[in-house]
């Protein structure tokens, strides 16, 4: 197998440093510049800083490189995912795609499988999703991902050839699931955010993640998804990652909302543009996803914190 991944932001420099224990890896920056001091530092200063990327991971601008494998990792965020793959889609037939960006696209409502899908419909399309700090998994700290893929025998082929010592995938089929628990865990996790950056309180947060993972399985019953995928890594994992811990730039942002301070707007927040996808498509699905909602409104700066509390909090008593 000859792997690539194309997008060498934060996650896509630590995949590569990680898939460099199996093997030759190509690293694809779409800034020539930033490719070319990557490839004489060994490091991705700007992304993924003090950590160093090994000798037989080759980095380039030139998408030659990317075209040249046959199975490509996607680490571009889930809004610009279409785009690339449009542009690209001539050079990507018959290739394993693996997704490894976590959202819905705004304009399609389509998770980053379904985007491979309709540009590349004769690829082997995949996601990998799970709990995982870039971080982690350049320092080959111990992690557990999901690989989900339709194809059950190119699945289990993509996990062997991707798990290292260190990375563990687990396979699955329901590809729906994971991309619905990785897109909405990141809204979650602003939400979680929100509530302690405002001090409503660590009860608070806790009611937050559990609602949020009824929403995450109220979607996922509605278009098809199977419950065990929501309760597992794609699912429950990555939100109980994601919502509680300072390195998330989800939570951070949420964190931000809530102590009304700036944030850095060139910071790779998913979760902002799914809770609007997400509501969208619970709109389209005649769903109520509180949460998520409130996430659209926080985000584009419509409400503020209290507002957000108040709207959840004086809904109608229901049944849990
Ligand atoms: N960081 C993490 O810990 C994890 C991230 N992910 C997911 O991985 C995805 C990428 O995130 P991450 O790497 O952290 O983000 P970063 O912000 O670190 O990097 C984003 C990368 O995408 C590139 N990029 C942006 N727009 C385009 C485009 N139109 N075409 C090609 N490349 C583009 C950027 O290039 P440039 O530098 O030139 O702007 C940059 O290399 C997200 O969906 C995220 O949820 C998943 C698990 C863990
Ligand atoms: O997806 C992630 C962890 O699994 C990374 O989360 P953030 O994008 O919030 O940093």
């Amino acid at each position: 197998m000859k792997i690539a991944i194309a997008g060498a932001g934060a996650f896509g420099t630590g995949l590569s440093i990680s898939l460099a224990s199996n093997g030759q890896v190509t690293l694809w920056a779409r800034d020539s510049d930033a490719a070319l001091a990557m490839a004489a530092s060994r490091e991705n200063t700007a992304r993924l800083p003090n950590h160093k990327i090994p000798g037989n991971v080759l980095i380039t601008s030139d998408l030659e490189h990317i075209f040249a494998a046959d199975t490509i990792l996607l680490a571009i965020p889930a809004q610009k995912l279409g785009d690339w793959l449009e542009e690209n889609a001539r050079y990507l037939a018959g290739k394993r795609l693996i997704a490894c960006c976590k959202g819905i696209d705004q304009a399609s409502l389509r998770g980053p499988v379904a985007q491979i899908e309709a540009y590349v419909p004769d690829a082997i399309g995949a996601m990998l999703t799970g709990p995982s700090f870039a971080t982690d998994i350049a320092k080959n700290l111990p992690t557990a991902l999901t690989l989900a893929c339709k194809n059950i025998d190119e699945g289990a082929y993509l996990q062997a050839c991707l798990s290292t010592p260190t990375l563990r995938l687990y396979l699955s089929h329901d590809v729906i699931g994971a991309e619905l628990g990785g897109a909405l865990k990141n809204v979650i996790a602003i939400a979680s955010g929100v509530c302690m950056g405002a001090n409503f309180g660590e009860s608070a947060r806790a009611a937050i993640i559990t609602r949020g993972l009824a929403e995450m399985q109220r979607i996922g019953r509605a278009l098809g998804a199977e419950p065990e995928t929501l309760t597992g890594l794609s699912g429950f994992g990555d939100l109980a990652l994601t919502c509680t811990s300072d390195a998330s730039r989800n939570y951070r942002f949420g964190l931000a909302i809530g102590a009304e301070k700036d944030f850095d707007p060139n910071t790779t927040i998913e979760g902002a543009a799914t809770a609007i996808s997400v509501t969208n498509l619970a709109k389209k699905h005649g769903l109520d996803l509180p949460i998520c909602r409130v996430v659209a409104d926080l985000s584009s700066g419509k409400i503020d914190p209290e507002t957000a509390l108040v709207t959840l909090l004086s809904r109608p008593l229901r049944k849990e």
